[in-house]
C-alpha cells in the first residue's frame, strides 16, 4: 500500500524555505526552461522571493551564504531543500485542472456505452441528485465521495482545481471547507441548473437558485484564513440546455457584480448544440448563448469546446475567455478530437487542461498531459500538414501550468517559477518507490537532451507514485516520503 500523508492545513508558520535542485517551467507556450542546480527561496506567507540558477551547489551553510549575499537579507530560521544530488529528481509547478466534477467522482470508468445526453441522463444526474438532500447520510456520502476526490488530485500533483459540485448549496459549502482542510487551492462551482428536462427531480428554480448562489458566496468569503485566499466560488450556469434564459442572465450579472469567475461547458457533442440551436433560436451560435447573457469574461472557462465555428472561437479570443481541453472524457465519451493546437496557434485562444471525471476517467492531470498528445496525432493522422497538429511535451506542460493558471485568473500568482509568484509546486523523482518508470543507467545525465527524454519517459510511462511531496501556497500538503523516511529511521 502507498502511504502518504496529507497535512491539515491549519499548520504551524512555515520557516523560510531554500529549495536546491532542478526546476522545470514554461515561461512560454513552446518554451521548457530547465534550471539545473538552481536555488529557489520561499518566504513564510509561501511566496517565491528569491529564484537564482546561477548558485553553483554545494553544503546548507553555502547555500544561505549565496542567499544572504545576493540578497542582503537574512533570516533567523532556514529549512533548506535539497534534491540536487538526485538526477532523477525534479520540482515542476503543480498542475491545475481546469475542470472537474468532484460529485461524479464516484461515476470514474462508468459509462462507456453511452453518449453525452444519455450519460447525463443515466449516470451523471442520478449520482448528482443523491447530494441534494440535507439528510445525515447523504451529508456523510458527500464527505466520503469530496475528501477522496480532493486526496486523489493532491496526490496526483493537481495544486488548483476549478470544481463543479452540485445543485446543493450546504453540501457545496463542506467541499469548500475540505478543500481548505487538505490546504488545496479551489475554485467551487454550486452546479446552477433551472431545467432539466430529462431529469426533472434533479434541478433547483430560479429563486433558489439565487438564494444558494448569495449565501454560498458569502460563506465561501468569510473561510479563508486572514491574508490568504485558497479558496474561492466560481458562478457555474451547468450548460445552456439546463438553464433558463433569465437563469443565464441572472448569473451573468451576479458573476459581474461580485467579480467572480464562470465556468461552463460549450460544444462538446453534435447532439448538444443541436439542442442548444433548438433551444436558442435567437442565438447565432453555441457560444453566442453565452455572450448574449453576458457570461463571457477573461475568467470564463469553456470546457470541452470541442466542435466551434470560426464565429464562436473569434467570439471566444474577443472576449477573453479559456478553453478547458478535456480529451480523455471527449474520448471516453465519444464526444470528438478538439483541434487544440488550431486554438493556441491560429485563434491564439488559452487553452488549459481539465481531467472533467468522471467523463473524464482519471483524475491526474498528468494522464490528461498524456492523452491530449495523443489525441492530436490522432488528428495529425488525419491532416496534410501534421506539424500543425501535433501538441509538443512543452505545449502541454504549459497547458497544464501557466495557461490554466490563466484560465483561474491567477496567472500572476502561480504556473511558474518566477520572483513573486505562490509555490505551488510538485517535487517528481522518477525512481520513487513503487515506480513503474524503468531508466537505464546510461539515459541519466543531466544535458539538456536527456532531460527531455527523462521528461518523457515520465509523461508516457509515469503515473503518480513519482509525484513524493507537494505543495501549495508554501504549504507542504503532501508528503509520501514521510512514512518512509519514520521506518529507516527505526
Ligand atoms: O462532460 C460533461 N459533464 C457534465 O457533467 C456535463 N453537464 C453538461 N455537459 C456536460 N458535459
Ligand atoms: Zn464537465
Amino acid at each position: 500500500m502507498q502511504h502518504h500523508k496529507v497535512h491539515a492545513k491549519a499548520m504551524a508558520a512555515i520557516p523560510y524555505t531554500l529549495y536546491h535542485g532542478t526546476f522545470i517551467h514554461t515561461p512560454e507556450l513552446d518554451r521548457l526552461e530547465i534550471m539545473n542546480n538552481a536555488l529557489i527561496g520561499v518566504n513564510q506567507k509561501g511566496e517565491i522571493d528569491f529564484v537564482s540558477s546561477e548558485y553553483a551547489g554545494g553544503s546548507q551553510e553555502e547555500a544561505i551564504m549565496f542567499f544572504e549575499q545576493k540578497t542582503g537579507e537574512s533570516h533567523s530560521q532556514f529549512k533548506y531543500v535539497d534534491t540536487s544530488k538526485d538526477p532523477l529528481k525534479f520540482f515542476l509547478p503543480g498542475f491545475i485542472d481546469t475542470h472537474i466534477h468532484a460529485s461524479q467522482y464516484p461515476n470514474a470508468g462508468i459509462g462507456l456505452e453511452s453518449l453525452l445526453l444519455d450519460w447525463l441522463t443515466d449516470y451523471t444526474f442520478p449520482m448528482e441528485d443523491q447530494f441534494t438532500d440535507t439528510n445525515s447520510a447523504k451529508i456523510e456520502l458527500a464527505k466520503k465521495v469530496y475528501s477522496k476526490v480532493i486526496d486523489r488530485t493532491l496526490r496526483s500533483g493537481t495544486t488548483c482545481a476549478s470544481y463543479f459540485t452540485t445543485t446543493d448549496p450546504h453540501t457545496s459549502n463542506i467541499f469548500a471547507d475540505l478543500c481548505l482542510k487538505a490546504g488545496q487551492r479551489s475554485f467551487v462551482g454550486k452546479v446552477c441548473m433551472d431545467h432539466n428536462e430529462t431529469y426533472p427531480s434533479y434541478e433547483e428554480s430560479f429563486e433558489e437558485c439565487q438564494d444558494s448562489m448569495s449565501s454560498m458566496v458569502k460563506y465561501i468569503s468569510s473561510i479563508n484564513p486572514h491574508n490568504e485566499t485558497l479558496v474561492r466560488p466560481i458562478v457555474t450556469p451547468r450548460f445552456a440546455p439546463v438553464c433558463s434564459r433569465k437563469l443565464l442572465k441572472w448569473l451573468g450579472s451576479f458573476a459581474s457584480e461580485h467579480n467572480l469567475p464562470i465556468q461552463t461547458h460549450i460544444g462538446e457533442n453534435k447532439n448538444e448544440i443541436k439542442l442548444v440551436a433548438d433551444l436558442f433560436p435567437e442565438c447565432d451560435n453555441y457560444a453566442s448563448v453565452y455572450s448574449d447573457h453576458d457570461l463571457l469574461t477573461n475568467t470564463t472557462i469553456l470546457a470541452h469546446a470541442v466542435h466551434l465555428t470560426k464565429a464562436e472561437r473569434l467570439l471566444i479570443k474577443k472576449h477573453l475567455c479559456s478553453v478547458s481541453h478535456c480529451p480523455t472524457s471527449n474520448s471516453f465519451l465519444t464526444s470528438g478530437e478538439a483541434p487544440v493546437k488550431q486554438y493556441l496557434h491560429e485563434d491564439k485562444i488559452n487553452v488549459s487542461l481539465g481531467t472533467d471525471v468522471s467523463g473524464g476517467f482519471d483524475s491526474s492531470i498528468l494522464t490528461i498531459i498524456r492523452q491530449a498528445i495523443l489525441v492530436s496525432h490522432h488528428l495529425a493522422m488525419k491532416s496534410n500538414d501534421e506539424t500543425d497538429v501535433k501538441l509538443t511535451i512543452p505545449e502541454a506542460i504549459f497547458m497544464a501550468t501557466k495557461a490554466g493558471a490563466k484560465a483561474v485568473g491567477l496567472e500572476h500568482q502561480i504556473g511558474t517559477f518566477e520572483k513573486g509568484k505562490r509555490w505551488d509546486a510538485q517535487l517528481i523523482d522518477l525512481n520513487s518507490p513503487n515506480s513503474i518508470i524503468d531508466i537505464f543507467d546510461w539515459q541519466i545525465k543531466k544535458d539538456r537532451k536527456s532531460m527531455s527524454d527523462l521528461l518523457g519517459k515520465w509523461i508516457f510511462s509515469g503515473d503518480d507514485r513519482n509525484c513524493i511531496k507537494v505543495w501549495c501556497n508554501g504549504r507542504l500538503v503532501v508528503d509520501k516520503t514521510v512514512d518512509e523516511w519514520v521506518f529507516i529511521k527505526h
